[in-house]
């Protein structure tokens, strides 16, 4: 059997598509490249360019490949983009995700791994954060999201079809061995920032808010390293296919960064004092969002391998620079 990865020429897809192979398991990806590269698809894997709410192409590619499960990844990502363009969004990751999951009901594809997001929270009325907190998102990203994780749910009552859904907190990191990192060109999430503006790839960079309630004023997040976030999927996969029930877990390490936290990390490894402006708040920022992740060691079994920050601003350096030169060649 194979596993479907939409969005595996994305950033943690592609991770996902490096995991499954490490692991033996036979992959198809399907991805329309919008935001992904067809380089960050092994060799040897078949990568089907296409849209994941085309019923008839995902129709052929399941018959095609003998997929029963598929590992959904791929989405429209930018949080502020999603206030602007909020039926893209709906559109996207809402409307053609209800597609998908439709040729997976209709053809018996037998599980569902669905990329979820701590945005599904909102504001949370405190931390860490558990699965049966309020789900309140405050944009249509997280809206656009959580519509789905509602979605899986119906379906898994109405048709032979168990799902994991696994809301992830920051991703950060890239593979340890170098094969693989996060490659967007429009960069916002902050370690990727702060390791571009220490490379000198970036004039510096911008704090949003230091007047936080919070230790430092600055914002908190719980960094989950990509690889280790593979893992979960992975044990997810496993837990899936020996019959394991439907499951909703964080992913996250239960442990919260400061935005401050972080730049002084991704200094002291690059060893470059780089600028660092105090700017305002950005719009729709929760002051701290760390992840309640019992509930993922508990039923997964889950132990994280590169719980260091240290570690995972190492990966993204290295990477940042490898990306540098395959920009250049080409
Ligand atoms: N990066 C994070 O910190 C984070 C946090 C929480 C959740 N997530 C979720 O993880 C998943 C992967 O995110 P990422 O950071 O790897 O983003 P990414 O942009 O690198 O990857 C998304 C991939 O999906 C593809 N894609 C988008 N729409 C498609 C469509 N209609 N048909 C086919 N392919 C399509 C893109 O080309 C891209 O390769 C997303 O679902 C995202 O919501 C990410
Ligand atoms: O140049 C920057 C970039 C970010 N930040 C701050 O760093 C923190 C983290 O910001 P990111 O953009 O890296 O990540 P977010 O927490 O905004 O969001 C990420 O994690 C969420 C879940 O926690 C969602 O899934 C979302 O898709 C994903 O981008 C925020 O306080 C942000 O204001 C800065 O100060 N300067």
């Amino acid at each position: 059997m194979s596993v479907l990865v939409t969005g595996g020429a994305g950033y943690i897809g592609g991770h996902m598509v490096l995991g499954l192979l490490d692991a033996g398991q036979k992959v198809v990806v399907l991805d329309n490249l919008s935001t992904g590269f067809s380089w960050a698809v092994p060799q040897g894997v078949d990568l089907i360019i296409g849209d994941f709410g085309d019923q008839a192409l995902v129709d052929r590619v399941l018959a095609d490949h003998h997929i029963d499960a598929i590992a959904h990844f791929g989405a429209k990502i930018v949080v502020p983009e999603s206030v602007t363009d909020p039926l893209g969004y709906y559109l996207n990751n809402t409307a053609k995700a209800r597609n998908l999951i439709e040729c997976a009901a209709k053809s018996g594809v037998k599980h569902f791994i669905f990329s979820s997001t701590a945005a599904v929270y909102g504001e949370p009325k405190a931390n860490p954060v558990f699965e049966d907190a309020p789900l309140t998102p405050i944009n249509p990203y997280g809206r656009s999201k959580l519509m789905v994780e509602w979605m899986l749910e119906d379906v898994a009552k109405a048709h032979a079809l168990t799902y994991a859904i696994l809301r992830y907190f920051n991703v950060a990191g890239a593979d340890p061995q170098g094969r693989l990192g996060q490659a967007s060109p429009v960069a916002t999430h902050l370690i990727k920032i702060a390791v571009q503006a220490a490379l000198g790839f970036r004039k510096g960079m911008d704090v949003y808010g230091t007047d936080y309630p919070t230790p430092d004023g600055s914002c908190v997040r719980d960094y989950i390293q990509v690889t280790d976030l593979v893992d979960a999927h992975l044990l997810a996969l496993d837990y899936l296919r020996q019959g394991g029930e439907s499951l909703t877990c964080n992913c996250g390490y239960g442990r919260g960064l400061s935005v401050l936290d972080v730049i002084r990390t991704v200094k002291a490894v690059s060893g470059v004092d780089f600028e660092v402006r105090i700017a305002g708040r950005r719009a729709g920022d929760p002051a701290s969002l760390i992840a309640g992740a019992t509930h993922v060691r508990d039923l997964l079994g889950w132990q994280p391998k590169h719980d260091h920050v240290e570690e995972m601003v190492k990966q993204a350096l290295d990477w940042e620079r490898r990306l540098h030169n395959i920009k250049g060649q080409a």
